[in-house]
């Protein structure tokens, strides 16, 4: 499983070449260069449409028609698949939650997949979210703030260095804003990577780039 640079004797580098994508033959938007080293954050701009969830789907390898090179360590992501997806936290606009499974459940489910074997981390995840009172209570039955919660839980249950955000602001409360500001700061403190977006101002998170897509 994939580990922080906690020491920062080593760090990581995720760095942005020319990046595009065309729907047709149109770029949706100009070619993007961007380096972030551990500790870095931005947060993607633009209006509806701009082309923002694209861009970090790209970055993580999920779009056939783009242009550009997204190397990890200095090495393409597309050569070094494994080195670059097990470093990778990508929460996109759709949660990726079973709703008849329960919260803990659906987060056992990822934590599995990184082959991590501190169950405990879940419920205690849950806890610093606000809803550690719904382990076990069906996605289903939650609210949207609630459900966006157990998502975002995944960045104490997984914890990677890249994370790449889209929208995680999303319906949640004032309190679930604050919390997430903080995680983002703790993650960036100890040598994490974030690339975020999103619609409302993002006030709490220190050394917060913006890149504005045209
Ligand atoms: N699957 C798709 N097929 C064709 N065009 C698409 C597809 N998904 C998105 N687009 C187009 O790509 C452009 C960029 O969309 P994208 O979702 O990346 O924008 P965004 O900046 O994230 O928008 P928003 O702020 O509304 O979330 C839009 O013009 C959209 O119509």
């Amino acid at each position: 499983m994939a580990v922080y640079n906690a020491d920062h004797k080593s760090k990581n580098t995720i760095k942005i070449s020319d990046l595009t994508v065309s729907r047709g033959d149109i770029p949706i938007f100009d070619p993007v260069n961007l380096q972030l080293s551990s500790g870095d954050s931005i947060q993607i701009r633009g209006v509806n449409g701009a082309g923002k969830t694209t861009l970090l789907r790209a970055i993580c390898g999920l779009c056939n028609s783009h242009e550009g090179i997204v190397e990890w360590n200095e090495r393409s992501i597309f050569d070094h698949e494994s080195d670059f997806y097990e470093n990778l936290l990508y929460l996109g606009h759709s949660l990726g939650l079973k709703p008849k499974l329960t919260a803990e459940q659906n987060l056992n489910f990822y934590r599995n997949l990184r082959f991590s074997t501190d169950k405990s981390l879940v419920r205690q995840a849950l806890e610093q979210t606000g809803i550690g009172g719904y382990y076990d209570e069906f996605v289903a039955r939650m609210s949207a703030g609630q459900k966006r919660r157990v998502a975002l839980a995944r960045v104490i249950t997984e914890p990677v260095p890249l994370w790449i955000l889209d929208e995680p602001m999303v319906a949640l409360d004032i309190h679930g804003q604050a919390w997430l500001e903080q995680v983002c700061n703790n993650h960036l403190e100890r040598g994490g990577i974030l690339l975020v977006t999103s619609h409302q101002p993002i006030s709490g998170i220190n050394g917060l780039r913006e890149l504005q897509l045209t």
